[in-house]
């Protein structure tokens, strides 16, 4: 009997040796869409990769302030997140059909498109602490309008089979960093900072039981949160309002008080817990305190680069090759701070890895999409192995 078409489709993909995928990732930040269209060829451990195209293509204000109206809120507008389920999903298909024509690429070239989709609310239980609730996250951005839509093979929603294997649902970057990142003879750390800060960490024995990966705390959710509130800008453009303003020391030791810190790893977070009311409730605590808008920012630039210093310290070794990538990569006032909090480290960017830092997320979406094609399950430190995404087809 013979597969119906979208079957046979799929068939045909997961036997090929090498194949051609487009990775996407709107992150915490929302500033935009990362696309990446990369080549596979083998899989697992095998695995080797080649970034063709990427594009970030920034969101605009009214798209921006529509997701913030349901973005990291314990109340929110259900018709608003029905709509923007469906309305994220076309979306994300024009802008990839968008970059296709800009890279005169034929849809009919690609094999496979892996969407990460819009996480919404990420509530792990630690974080939620409701009797009887397993730990949960919500991506949105549904799956079938990009496949319909650009007419390739879609997967989505990678993070619920982590959870459902026993994880948090983040960070997935390990399965993307022990396969293109690491090398035997060097330990290496891949620090994230994007809107959240994450690590993975890559022992010089390579032995997979040893790897581990976390988030850390706030990379630039606070900053870009505070720019916004006081000088009316996304972010702070190279760390220029951060390095005129003096750090608040006192706010500072108080910010690194929080509980998150003490908890022991693998961990995550979300703009849910660091946000910028929870900034302004610690200030309130401290008596007879003001704070000028450039040493705010100062300080929780102070706050991201110092919380990452106090991980490495604790968890890795202050002598430690790190390869940062995420859009705080090009914060030099975050970059240098960390070299000088770990003088003993040598601090280079994924670039030299031949990866690049601002299309590492996409990459890692189109190398999970790879995996569920073609790959095994693969056990990492105490990560579930498990092949994740969900299929939507075209027809
Ligand atoms: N030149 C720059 N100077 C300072 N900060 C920058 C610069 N370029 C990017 N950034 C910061 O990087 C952010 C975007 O980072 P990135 O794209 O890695 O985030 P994301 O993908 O949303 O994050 P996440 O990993 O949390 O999902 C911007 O909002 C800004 O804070
Ligand atoms: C729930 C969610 O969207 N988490 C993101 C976020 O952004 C950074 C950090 O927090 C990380 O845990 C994760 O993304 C990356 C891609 C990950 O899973 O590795």
């Amino acid at each position: 009997m013979a597969l119906n078409r979208n079957l046979q489709q799929l068939f045909n993909i997961a036997q090929k040796d090498n194949r051609v995928g487009v990775g996407l990732m709107s992150g915490t930040s929302l500033d935009g869409l990362d696309i990446a269209l990369c080549r596979f060829t083998g899989h697992s451990m095998q695995t080797q990769f080649e970034l063709l195209n990427f594009v970030t293509i920034p969101y605009n204000d009214k798209f921006k302030s529509e997701i913030r109206q349901v973005f990291a809120k314990r109340q929110a507008d259900l018709e608003l997140l029905t709509l923007l389920n469906a309305r994220i999903g076309r979306y994300h298909a024009e802008l990839i059909l968008q970059a296709f024509d800009e890279w005169k690429i034929n849809p009919a070239e690609v094999d496979y498109i892996a969407s990460h989709g819009q996480t919404i609310y990420h509530a792990p239980a630690r974080q939620h602490n409701r009797t009887g609730y397993p730990d949960a996250t919500l991506q949105i951005g549904d799956g079938d309008h990009i496949a319909v839509k650009t007419g390739i093979i879609t997967i989505s929603d990678f993070r619920q089979k982590h959870i459902a294997g026993g994880g948090e649902g983040a960070p997935l970057a390990l399965y993307g960093d022990v396969l293109l990142g690491s090398k035997a003879g060097e330990g290496r750390l891949l620090l994230n900072i994007g809107g959240i800060a994450n690590a993975t960490w890559l022992p010089a024995s390579q032995n997979l039981s040893e790897v581990f990966s976390t988030d850390i705390g706030p990379g630039n959710t606070l900053i870009d949160a505070a720019c916004k509130k006081h000088f009316d800008q996304p972010y702070d453009k190279d760390g220029a309002i951060a390095l005129s303003g003096i750090v608040d020391e006192t706010l500072l030791n108080a910010l690194l008080q929080h509980a998150f810190f003490e908890q022991g790893l693998p961990k995550t977070t979300g703009p849910e817990v660091f946000n910028l009311a929870f900034v302004e409730q610690v200030i309130s605590t401290l008596k007879a305190h003001e704070i000028k808008p450039a040493d705010l920012i100062a300080t929780l630039t102070a706050y991201t680069a110092e919380s990452i210093a106090q991980f490495v310290s604790k968890y890795v070794s202050t002598y430690v090759n790190i390869y940062v990538s995420g859009g705080g990569a090009s914060n030099p006032a975050v970059i240098n701070y960390l070299k000088k909090r770990l003088p003993e480290s040598k601090i280079s960017n994924t670039n030299v890895l031949g990866i690049n830092p601002d299309a590492k997320e996409a990459i890692l979406f189109a190398l999970l999409g790879n995996e569920a094609l073609g790959g095994e399950p693969i056990a990492i430190g105490n990560n579930p192995a498990v092949l994740m995404g969900k299929f939507s087809f075209p027809y």
